[in-house]
């Protein structure tokens, strides 16, 4: 479903982000992105959501090579993917309704079907009764599940996290965790990007862990670097 070949990004700067990264991650897979700060995590996600471009190396999302994609094709691929930041990037003078509706909405989705897909998000993270609210009369843990409901209101089949849980306390990011999981069940493929080693280990879900750019780590298996 996604699959990193010999990945690098070389960032204007020159510094190198990712150096030669080959991974692969299955459809319907779960799985966390780990390292230190400045290992490479976020570049793989704006990677896979085209918000980067790789410097070398093949990048394939379902069976189409990114790195040969026109820009014309790139609000295409982008409709497959759900990306949830770690400072939730809500709309604070908007309702918690219209934050979840932005991508319907963006996509030229018929009024009715709106209504009935953004209640249905928001009734999967829980937060049906507050439809109304603005974002700011929220609790962190509630604003991270507006950001998640916004991310599948589409339908997406992948979902990439950045940090998601990384302001929350650890009850909190349990239950976050546990809604991505929930999503996984469902059929979604699910990367998340996290430096929580206590958090991801309990989810017993596969673990990729990047060193200064390099892969140090995928599952059981350890590289050298
Ligand atoms: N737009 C950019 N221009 C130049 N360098 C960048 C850019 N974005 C990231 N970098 C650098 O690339 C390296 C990898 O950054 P990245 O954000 O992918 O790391 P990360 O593992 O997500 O770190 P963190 O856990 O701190 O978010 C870092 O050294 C960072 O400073």
């Amino acid at each position: 479903m996604i699959r990193f070949s010999e990945i690098s990004k070389r960032y204007e700067s020159g510094h190198e982000a990712l150096r030669r990264l080959s991974f692969e991650l299955q459809e319907g897979e779960m799985a966390f992105l780990t390292g230190h700060s400045g290992a490479g995590k976020s570049t793989v996600l704006r990677l896979i959501a085209l918000m980067e471009r790789p410097t070398q190396g093949q990048l394939w999302i379902g069976g189409q090579n990114l790195t040969r994609i026109h820009r014309r094709g790139i609000p295409y691929v982008r409709r497959q993917i759900g990306m949830i930041f770690q400072d939730h990037r809500l709309l604070f003078d908007r309702s918690v309704f219209d934050n979840v509706a932005l991508p319907l909405v963006i996509a030229g989705f018929p009024h009715r079907e709106i209504g009935k897909r953004v209640r249905a998000a928001l009734d999967m993270v829980g937060l049906l009764s507050k439809e109304k609210n603005k974002p700011i009369m929220l609790s962190g843990g509630e604003q991270q599940r507006v950001g998640i409901a916004r991310a599948v209101v589409n339908r997406p089949p992948i979902l990439l996290a950045d940090e998601p849980t990384g302001n929350l306390d650890p009850q909190l990011s349990a239950e976050i965790m546990g809604l991505f999981a929930k999503f996984n069940q469902v059929g979604c493929t699910v990367l998340i990007a996290s430096h929580d080693l206590d958090l991801i280990e309990a989810m017993g879900k596969r673990i990729i862990s990047l060193k200064n750019g390099l892969l140090q780590r995928d599952g059981a298996e350890v590289f050298d670097v």
